[in-house]
């Protein structure tokens, strides 16, 4: 696709391979049998690179919803209505929703970012009004978004990259937008070039039924757009969501400026494989959170070599909520690494040779 977006293919900062080194060395010294912490171990290394540093750290997370409202909602595509986008976003401002409560219990800052709804939110400065277009075009029978829509929704998540640069910051994106799992199936099916059978879930929560339903409905519509053999961004472009386009920016801008991301569930790992597919360079920058129960999901991270999520509960929320479980997980491994003992310092003995 031509476009006016040639700065998602630059290159994402590099690793310090000097930091890995020295992270791998420490670990390998530490009071524990080598390898006993497990995916702890591999975090603190992984950060080590990343921040550039001995001691990593995961003090400053920045949290960032992109919400917005998506047309295909129109075809009877999820078990809530659509007005919750909106209703939600009011609940993001007033403390009440579960990342809320994950950011307070955190210290950890929240940003909400309103790419449009089709009910109006008015929520003062807690949330920031981004607005591309009350919703995208209904993708069951056009393009979802136009190239400025798609542009400019990619400009918010570089606004929320770019000011979540802290030193040594963390960066969670999350979603909310009823119907948008329907959005990102799609994408998903065309990008990994499997049968939307193999993808789609109940989302939200509808029965049986709704679930064929809603397969029907996104089979028909990728039936109409033919776009195999189209980019990524193409790809993004045709099946939409403004808060989708916001994460894929959002993360390359993230790689590019060394802030490592910390992925949420479904659709926030679909927004992740757009990325990758546009910047393979991003994934040195991704830590992967959770398994989401959404059931695409199981094949969706299989398209990101050697990535295992952290966790494995059952959750299927959004709003970035299970990248936020995993903070606290983080903040262990950062401070075993850092603060546990050597062998020499605690005079332990060292494994034998057997
Ligand atoms: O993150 C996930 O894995 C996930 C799985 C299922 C649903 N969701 C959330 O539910 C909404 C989309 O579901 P639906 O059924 O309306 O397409 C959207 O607001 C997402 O944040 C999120
Ligand atoms: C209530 C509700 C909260 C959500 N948060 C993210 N997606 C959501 C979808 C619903 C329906």
């Amino acid at each position: 696709m031509s476009t006016t977006l040639s700065w998602l293919t630059q290159a994402s900062k590099s690793l310090s391979q000097q930091h890995l080194q020295l992270a791998q060395k420490r670990q390998a010294v530490l009071t524990k049998p080598a390898g006993s912490l497990g995916a702890f171990e591999l975090l603190a290394i992984r950060l080590a690179a990343m921040q550039a540093t001995q001691r990593p750290s995961a003090d400053n997370v920045s949290i960032n919803i992109f919400a917005a409202d998506h047309g295909i909602a129109a075809e009877g595509v999820s078990a809530f209505p659509q007005a919750v986008t909106a209703e939600m976003i009011k609940n993001f401002a007033r403390g009440g929703a579960a990342i809320c409560v994950a950011a307070k219990q955190n210290s950890a800052n929240l940003h909400v970012w309103n790419l449009g709804t089709v009910a109006p939110v008015d929520c003062g400065a807690v949330v920031k009004n981004r607005i591309i277009a009350p919703q995208t075009a209904n993708f069951a029978q056009s393009p979802a978004m136009s190239s400025d829509q798609l542009n400019n929704a990619m400009l918010v998540g570089v606004e929320a990259a770019e000011s979540a640069c802290l030193p040594e910051g963390l960066f969670i994106g999350g979603e909310m937008g009823i119907a948008n799992t329907s959005a990102a199936t799609a994408i998903a099916t065309v990008l990994l070039g499997c049968n939307v059978s193999d993808l789609v879930g109940p989302g939200t929560g509808l029965n049986a039924d709704g679930v064929k339903h809603k397969a029907s409905v996104i089979d028909l519509a990728l039936k109409r757009h033919n776009l195999s053999g189209s980019d990524a961004l193409q790809v993004l472009k045709s099946l939409g969501g403004f808060e989708i386009a916001a994460l894929v920016a959002g993360y390359i801008r993230c790689a590019q400026l060394g802030i490592p991301v910390i992925v949420d569930g479904f659709i926030c790992t679909v927004a992740a494989l757009v990325a990758y597919r546009i910047n393979p360079s991003v994934l040195d920058w991704f830590i992967f959170s959770h398994q989401s129960a959404e059931p695409g999901y199981q094949l969706l991270i299989k398209a990101f070599p050697n990535q295992v999520p952290l966790l494995d509960l059952g959750m299927r929320l959004g709003e970035g909520s299970g990248a936020a479980a995993c903070i606290p997980l983080i903040r262990l491994a950062c401070a075993w690494h850092n603060d546990m003992a050597t062998f020499e310092e605690a005079a332990v003995s060292e494994q034998s040779e057997y």
